[in-house]
């Protein structure tokens, strides 16, 4: 079993001052026990995070879950009820000062940020720079090449396809050389097949710029794709924060592990730090006595064995015990396969993903396995 890590930050002291250690450079942005609240109730609720310059940090969770609140707090577009922003070590806004959105040298890129109609796509990346003229051409023309739209600097938006005015707003948010860009949902409104090339476009040039960036999603491939590192939110709350892979491969809770695939769960009572079920025990170390718990895991962990005369594999240390399903449901889904079981022991539903196309005939009895160093024993 993986034990849920501590989340970082979440349990920090509450203390006054930006994170810096004798000669540390302090990050581009420090938010601190931020809590802001509609109509009395709280949206967002005592949130820390921390953004290196050149670092992408995702607020990922379920909509109305306070990602955009924090952001617009970041911007200063919205009063935080407590806590502070530091950008550089800098106190930017607490509840008593407040440095104004248009002082903050921040970046904003959302989804319904459109670009100016009636100015050209060069008009409209210069928009927010200041200088001389030469040296804002410069700069336009630098960040369109960037983004590889050089070839309508003097073309109207509305000549541009999505993705291509998604790409002039993103030049147009970097042009004034952003310490930090704010990033609400901004590939949402793109068509499926452009998104990728479009978000890794825009990952590569927001590290050449070396901005911190804050980019809300509540798309988990999106949050893995670009992000540095994942702040989980739930109702209010950073439930849990860390690099993709950490979050992805030690989460935090039952929720934590469903927001980012379908899940299985067994039910047990824990007896001598073990959990038993019919796919044998789950190790369950430090679980009191008798606390029921949930052991969960993803389909991609299940384990399919082919029945032999009524037998399935042997029971292994590393795969446990096999139980005995009979498929319900297969269906083929492009880069793999979702199967569906019925398993006798107890007439549930359990769901097994196989990479490339394997769809057995419903009524088809198999063994099923699953790895131990993949599930996660949650107390309930
Ligand atoms: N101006 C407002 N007045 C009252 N309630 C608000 C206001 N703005 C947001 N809320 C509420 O605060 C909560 C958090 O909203 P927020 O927009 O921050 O969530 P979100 O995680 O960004 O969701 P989504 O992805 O849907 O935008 C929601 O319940 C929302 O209804």
């Amino acid at each position: 079993m993986l034990s849920p890590p501590k989340p970082d930050g979440i349990d920090r002291e509450r203390q006054r001052g930006p994170s810096v250690t004798e000669n540390a450079t302090p990050p581009r942005l420090e938010i601190r026990n931020l809590i802001a609240r509609y109509e009395g109730r709280v949206v967002v609720d005592d949130v820390s995070l921390t953004v290196r310059a050149g670092q992408v940090t995702c607020l990922l969770g379920p909509s109305g879950c306070g990602k955009s609140t924090t952001l617009r707090m970041i911007a200063g577009v919205e009063m935080q009820e407590s806590g502070e922003i530091y950008v550089d070590g800098k106190l930017i806004c607490d509840t008593v000062f407040r440095v104004p959105p248009e002082r903050r040298e921040i970046g904003l890129m959302f989804q319904d940020f459109a670009l100016f109609p009636h100015l050209s796509v060069a008009d409209n990346v210069a928009f927010g720079l200041k200088g001389h003229r030469d040296e804002k051409r410069a700069r336009v023309e630098a960040l369109l090449r960037k983004v590889d739209l050089m070839r309508f600097v003097d073309d109207y938006p509305h000549h541009l396809s999505g993705g291509e005015q998604q790409r002039v707003a993103l030049a147009r948010a970097l042009a004034p050389r952003p310490r930090i860009m704010l990033m609400d949902e901004p590939f949402s409104g793109l068509d499926n097949r452009l998104r990728d090339g479009i978000r890794d476009e825009t990952l590569a040039i927001l590290k050449e710029e070396d901005a911190a960036v804050v980019l809300v999603t509540h798309e988990p491939e999106e949050a893995m794709r670009m992000a540095d590192e994942i702040a989980l939110m739930r109702r209010g709350k950073v439930v849990q924060q860390g690099a993709p892979y950490n979050v992805f491969t030690r989460p935090a809770d039952k929720a934590a592990v469903a927001f980012f695939s379908d899940i299985n769960v067994l039910s047990s009572k824990v007896n001598g730090a073990l959990a038993e079920t019919p796919f044998g025990q789950f190790l369950a170390p430090g679980v009191p006595d008798n606390t029921d718990v949930e052991i969960v895991f993803r389909p991609q962990h299940v384990r399919l064995d082919f029945d032999r005369n009524g037998k399935g594999p042997l029971p292994t240390p590393t795969d446990g015990v096999a139980a005995r399903g009979v498929v319900e449901r297969a269906r083929f889904l492009g880069n793999e396969s979702l199967v569906e079981f019925r398993m006798d022991h107890d007439g549930s539903i359990l769901r097994a993903t196989v990479p490339n196309v394997f769809v057995p005939s419903p009524g088809r009895v198999m063994w099923l396995t699953i790895r131990r160093d993949r599930c996660f024993v949650f107390p309930v």
